[in-house]
């Protein structure tokens, strides 16, 4: 018999917790839209006691989401239940995520309990949380790391007080694949009831076997697995939702299990987080990289021109991947661009498609093949954007071997056009300083990247900034047949998400 494994997505919370992830409550709905296209069983929304802006992205997305459960992470502390119930009211489905740490060394240096403390506050915090929630979680962090007696008083005292999930985290990928699974065995021997609860794991990737140990658990009775996509979170993160699904789903024939994703949203959801998180996905990323189906060398395509099975275990297509022409193209009109949307599945206001639209036209001037990969990206640019204060009107670049690079700017400010000049080591660094200058504040720039993200010598090039700017990072976006054009629209994102909150 096939069995069921629930996905648990944890890319709003743990994912977003990977440095420079921090995604702005758009960009959040966003996410959270495709994970419901998917198909997520539950979606971990936040920490409602982290931050003002975390509360009101769990409230937010429970308002939107119709079918998925959404869960909030709670420390075992009666002020953090409180502020997930209140931000979770909206949910259809609310789930409470509540979590401590079970091993010597954290409860020892971090939490600064005794063991038997531990164990009377994971008591208290389910039997306090079970008053306001039926769908409780309980995650032993660091489980891995733990003393397995121990483990299973903590784990026993959960399920008596009323949790209806119990979560094994391998916190900071400790384990590996044959070890976690006789772990996870022996919990489901050891434990009270373990009919009654869904064993769940939530496995890290420090040594590259989040996926393979998350597998591994499956196979011993996980029936739940946390994921996120693209693999985005705390350190090298946490098991890639893709990979999980689509290990599933190719060795059917030796996990007997499934998920209940739609895979055909894999790619359009990995593109989506990549391009609101700014975290560029490796071309050899398994499932969503860009090489993950190209082939070549010679014995390879000769192979897969016979028969695609000689090299491809599942089709590009069963996981989302699109790259053909568009009918779209300079002589469309509004309507069939409207339609193209609405099939593709994006909401847009009325506002956002108005100016899609006249980016489209804009791009068919310059580009001579219009794909959908083009369409894609300037959807998820548009998503991307933040509050703009500042929007580019013109620039020039003065440029050359044996010159200092110099950099004209006009930008928008608040409706008045304010112009600055700026040299620097080569276009960017100047166009960046101009903007600077304007905006009249000095981040530092953490990380700069371009690539090229559509085809051919007229493809779109897309550049990614983070600033730091105390303490915080602010990501940018841009988007443009021009690399130094998209240099300056991604500077000024991440700025406009600047002053958005100083
Ligand atoms: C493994 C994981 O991924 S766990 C989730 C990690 N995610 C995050 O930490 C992101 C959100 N966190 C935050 O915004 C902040 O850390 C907050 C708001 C939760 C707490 O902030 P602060 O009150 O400033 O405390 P700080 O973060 O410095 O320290 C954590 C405190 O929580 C305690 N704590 C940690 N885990 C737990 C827990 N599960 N239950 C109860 N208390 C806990 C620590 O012992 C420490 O207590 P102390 O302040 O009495 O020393
Ligand atoms: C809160 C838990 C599930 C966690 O994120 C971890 O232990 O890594």
């Amino acid at each position: 018999m096939t069995e069921t494994v629930k996905i648990f997505d944890t890319t709003l919370r743990d994912g977003e917790q990977s440095p420079g992830c921090t995604m702005n409550l758009k960009e959040k709905l966003q996410v959270a839209r495709q994970l419901e296209k998917l198909n997520a069983d539950i979606i971990e929304a936040g920490f409602a006691a982290s931050s003002k802006g975390d509360f009101t992205s769990i409230e937010e997305i429970s308002k939107i989401v119709t079918n998925a459960t959404v869960a909030g992470l709670s420390r075992l502390v009666e002020n953090d239940i409180d502020l997930s119930f209140d931000a979770l009211k909206n949910a259809q489905n609310p789930r409470l995520h509540l979590f401590i740490a079970t091993s010597p060394i954290h409860m020892q240096y971090k939490l600064k309990m005794s063991p038997d403390e531990v164990l009377s506050s994971i008591e208290n915090s389910v039997k306090y949380a079970k008053t306001k929630f039926s769908d409780i979680e309980f995650s032993a962090e660091d489980a891995t790391r733990s003393e397995f007696d121990f483990l299973i008083r903590a784990l026993n005292t959960a399920i008596k007080a009323g949790a209806t999930t119990i979560n094994i985290p391998d916190t900071v990928g400790y384990s590996t694949p044959l070890e976690f699974s006789a772990f996870i065995s022996k919990i489901l021997e050891n434990i009270v009831s373990p009919e009654k609860i869904t064993l769940s794991v939530h496995c890290h990737n420090d040594l590259g076997l989040a996926t393979a140990n998350s597998l591994a658990a499956v196979k011993s009775g996980a029936r739940q697995v946390e994921c996120t996509i693209n693999g985005i979170g705390e350190r090298a993160g946490n098991a890639a939702m893709e990979e999980i699904v689509m290990a599933l789903n190719v060795r059917n024939n030796f996990y007997n299990a499934k998920t209940g994703i739609n895979t055909q949203f894999i790619v359009p959801s990995s593109r989506t987080v990549s391009a609101v998180t700014g975290s560029v996905v490796q071309p050899n990323k398994a499932i969503v990289g860009k090489n993950a189906f190209l082939h070549e060398a010679g014995i390879h395509q000769h192979g897969v021109m016979e028969n695609k099975a000689t090299y491809e275990i599942m089709t590009p297509e069963e996981v989302g991947y699109k790259e053909q022409q568009l009918i779209l193209g300079k002589h469309s009109g509004r309507h069939a661009f409207e339609n193209w949307l609405a099939e593709n599945n994006h909401v847009v206001t009325k506002e956002e498609e108005k100016e899609l639209f006249k980016k489209f036209k804009q791009l068919c001037d310059k580009k001579k093949t219009i794909t959908e990969r083009d369409l894609e990206a300037l959807v998820q640019n548009k998503i991307s954007v933040g509050e703009e204060k500042y929007k580019l009107k013109r620039f020039v670049i003065n440029v050359g071997n044996t010159i200092t690079s110099t950099a004209v700017l006009t930008v928008s400010a608040g409706g008045k056009d304010v112009e600055d000049v700026a040299i620097g080591d080569g276009p960017v660094d100047a166009s960046f300083k101009a903007i600077e200058k304007i905006a009249g504040v000095t981040p530092e720039l953490d990380d700069y990247n371009i690539r090229s993200i559509t085809q051919g010598v007229d493809s779109l090039g897309e550049a990614l900034v983070r600033l730091k700017y105390n303490g915080r990072y602010f990501k940018g976006r841009g988007l443009s047949t021009d690399v130094i054009e998209a240099s300056i629209f991604a500077y000024i994102d991440a700025v406009n998400k600047l002053e958005a909150v100083i």
